[in-house]
């Protein structure tokens, strides 16, 4: 609580402190409560382009830094972050309501990405190219400038330094805009890179509302690129923003991921999987593996060990690290009761008993539901909450037109011990990102994104880097004509 009270309503800019200039505020909650910790800055198009041209102003400073110097201040922040990692963890626990666990482990991925990225900071290159004896042509790699992001509340500081770890390694500046519900850590995190070295204006915070902020920063015409992580509304409003300066625009988008079970899985670990797959983060993670397929022949085995182990799943504020925090806001509350109500009202069946839930914050047990059909709402649309739906499959056929039967395409899930069934479904399905035998599986080195409504381009790995670098061609001519 005192880091979070300690934190002034004000935006990180040009490395210090700087009020919003219509000086107004937003309030901050503690989902597990409801009551609020702070009130950051609740900035408009004015702040916004103040962090542009601050970020712009510093960028052909960083853009002549030499690469391995960019490593090694990354290295820096990547030393100072590990190092207040406890008061990073809960500050992102009061702002989420996570367990605490989870939050350690999310900035513990924070250090990884900029520990990654820094040192990617100084391999990336251009080419030669054979065009003949009289000419020279080659490529060079250059930043953007100055890169976007706009950041979701499920995992605020994770999504952040996700994309500005490789940004700032390919010498970029950048400007980022945390969701409403989460910026504290944001805020935290720049005064930290501040104080770990990063030269004013290199990394800016500026907060406040969607539509206000976050519109006026998609719309910058000083932006080199934006990321944008969040839903699939936002998404086309923030690519309609972008249109109008041609701005390149990463999209990682929403998802309703389904995991595959055959019938000679190891329907234990596939339980573990399946529990944790739709129930971590409260079901709050774009690749939350929120739909199961299961095989006629093992459903009522595998449903039946499933709805076990997530009855038994503890619920109750982060800070006491239960299995399950709360619900990110009253709001999200409201629409994922609606999505337990709208399953009823189509005729899926309920698998998990009501229980008591823990005190006043916006808390939601895990919701299983069986009977499930491809057409119903429940079955389709990201409900971004702890709610699996169910739907049994007779073939490989049969589960493949499933998987395809929603407009997502971020994770799959494949369960066999059959080696050449889990391939072959590997090149069947439509997604950007399989995992075989295991949940959640991959990390920063490899490459994550999605298909159809899931998003475009590609975040983790070396790939991550071509978002945030510009490629110059130079063709010159050896000698006379
Ligand atoms: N694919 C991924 O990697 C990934 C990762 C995390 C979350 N997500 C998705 O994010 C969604 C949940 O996050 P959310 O509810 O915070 O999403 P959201 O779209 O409501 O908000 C995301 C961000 O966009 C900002 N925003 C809102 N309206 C805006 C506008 N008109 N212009 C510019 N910015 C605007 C918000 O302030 C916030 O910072 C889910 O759909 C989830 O699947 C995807």
């Amino acid at each position: 609580m005192s880091t979070a009270t300690r934190i002034t309503a004000e935006h990180h800019i040009d490395g210090d402190r700087v009020p919003p200039r219509e000086r107004r505020t937003i309030p901050v909650e503690d989902p597990s409560t409801g009551e609020t910790i702070a009130r950051v800055a609740r900035g408009d198009a004015a702040d916004v382009d103040l962090a542009v041209r601050t970020a712009r102003a510093r960028a052909d400073k960083t853009r002549q830094t030499a690469p391995v110097e960019r490593g090694r201040l990354l290295r820096a922040l990547a030393r100072a972050l590990d190092e207040a990692s406890g008061e990073f963890a809960l500050l992102e626990t009061l702002d989420t309501g996570k367990p605490l666990s989870l939050a350690r482990s999310e900035i513990a991925g924070c250090v990884g990405y900029l520990d990654y990225y820094a040192g990617a900071a100084d391999k990336m290159h251009g080419e030669t190219i054979p065009i003949g004896q009289a000419s020279l042509a080659y490529t060079v790699s250059e930043p953007v400038g100055v890169t976007a992001h706009i950041v979701p509340w499920n995992a605020p500081l994770s999504m952040l330094c996700r994309s500005v770890a490789p940004a700032l390694a390919a010498g970029n500046t950048a400007v980022v805009k945390p969701a409403e519900q989460t910026p504290l850590t944001a805020l935290r995190f720049a005064e930290l890179a501040a104080a770990a070295g990063c030269p004013p204006g290199t990394l800016n915070v500026v907060t406040g509302l969607g539509e206000e902020a976050g519109h006026a920063l998609a719309a910058h015409p000083g932006i080199g690129s934006l990321t944008f992580t969040g839903s699939v509304a936002t998404g086309r409003s923030v690519l309609r923003a972008a249109a109008e300066h041609i701005t390149p625009v990463v999209t990682e988008l929403g998802g309703k991921s389904p995991q595959i079970v055959f019938a000679d899985a190891d329907l234990d670990d596939v339980a573990a999987q399946v529990v944790t797959g739709f129930t971590a983060n409260t079901g709050q993670y774009c690749d939350a593996g929120s739909r199961l397929l299961a095989d006629r022949r093992i459903h009522d085995e595998l449903v039946a060990r499933i709805v076990e182990r997530a009855s038994a799943l503890t619920l109750g504020p982060g800070e006491r690290d239960p299995d399950l925090g709360p619900l990110i806001s009253a709001e999200h509350h409201r629409r994922v009761s609606g999505y337990v109500e709208k399953g009823h009202d189509e005729g899926a069946n309920l698998a998990t008993a009501a229980r008591e839930l823990p005190g006043r914050g916006y808390f939601l047990a895990p919701t299983v539901f069986t009977g499930v059909t491809p057409g119903m709402r429940i079955a389709r649309e990201e409900i971004f909450g702890p709610v699996l739906t169910v739907l049994a499959f007779d073939d490989e056929d049969h589960a493949a037109e499933l998987a395809d039967a929603t407009d997502y395409g971020l994770g799959v899930g494949i369960h066999t011990r059959d080696i050449d069934r889990a391939l072959r479904m590997a090149n069947r399905v439509n997604a950007g990102y399989v995992m075989i035998n295991d949940y959640f599986a991959g990390g920063v080195a490899v490459p994550f994104g999605g298909t159809k409504l899931s998003g475009t381009g590609r975040e983790r790995g070396l790939i991550a880097l071509d978002s945030y670098r510009t490629l110059k061609t130079v063709v010159a001519r050896i000698g006379s004509r």
